[in-house]
């Protein structure tokens, strides 16, 4: 990490669609060997903000660092972070899963041998095994999330942000969700994601945050 800036960092953050003010000066920090999960009600902004702390979305005022890095270093955001949500799964639908990890393997130059043990293992334990010739347009919502989680796996990015990673997942994947968060947090890596999931995301040693009135605050679970 540099700057000596947590791994995510927002502050005063503003995001609008027209009238609709969605994100009111936002603040957020997330340090390294954090598991946290972002709660909030439907539209509130879960979304909006996980797309503008990783610049798919432009906020309209505010301040983000990842990893110490300003957004318009792309390079270093790419290299830090993964992000796996249904609305970013569009360039996917040309690929096979097979193609989609030899792509991974390519950018993020990881050792051949590595990555095949690793996409085999992965991908028997959350059986999608049978589906990597398979175009990714024609998956299940479930086994894409599965193909997404693994091809984000793949280069142990220091930040894995999730948007309704529960969603279309069966008891079994849920659990293997939990259990690797849970050893990314062991390894000094952090995730962040959202659900609603609650009883899903007490199962994690997580931070809880809500996300109301356009700021994100401690979530009381009491
Ligand atoms: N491109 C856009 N143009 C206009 N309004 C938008 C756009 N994207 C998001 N919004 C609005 O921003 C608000 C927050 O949306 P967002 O998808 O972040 O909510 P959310 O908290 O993720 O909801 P959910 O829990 O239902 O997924 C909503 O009112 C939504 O309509």
């Amino acid at each position: 990490m540099s700057n000596d800036l947590p791994l995510v960092y927002a502050n005063q953050l503003r995001k609008s669609f027209g009238n609709k003010i969605v994100l009111r000066d936002l603040h957020f920090e997330l340090h390294e060997g954090t598991t946290a999960v972002l709660f909030g009600k439907n539209g509130v902004g879960k979304s909006v903000f996980l797309n503008c702390i990783l610049g798919f979305l432009q906020a309209d005022q505010g301040e983000v660092r990842i990893d110490g890095h300003p957004l318009t270093d792309r390079i270093h955001i790419r290299n830090t972070s993964a992000f796996i949500s249904s609305d970013h799964q569009d360039f996917l639908n040309l690929f096979t899963p097979r193609e989609y990890f030899s792509f991974v393997q390519e950018i993020y130059q990881l050792p051949k041998e590595e990555a095949t043990a690793l996409i085999q293992q992965w991908s028997d334990d959350l059986q999608v095994s049978r589906e990597m010739d398979s175009l990714f347009s024609g998956l299940s919502f479930g086994t894409k999330k599965k193909i997404q989680l693994i091809g984000a796996l793949l280069f142990r990015p220091k930040l894995l942000v999730c948007d309704e990673i529960f969603e279309g997942l069966d008891s079994d994947a849920v659990n293997y969700v939990i259990a690797v968060f849970d050893r990314r947090q062991r390894e000094g890596q952090s995730s962040l994601f959202t659900t609603h999931i609650a009883q899903y995301a007490m199962k994690t040693t997580s931070k809880r945050y809500v996300l109301e009135d356009g700021q994100i605050r401690d979530f009381d679970w009491g």
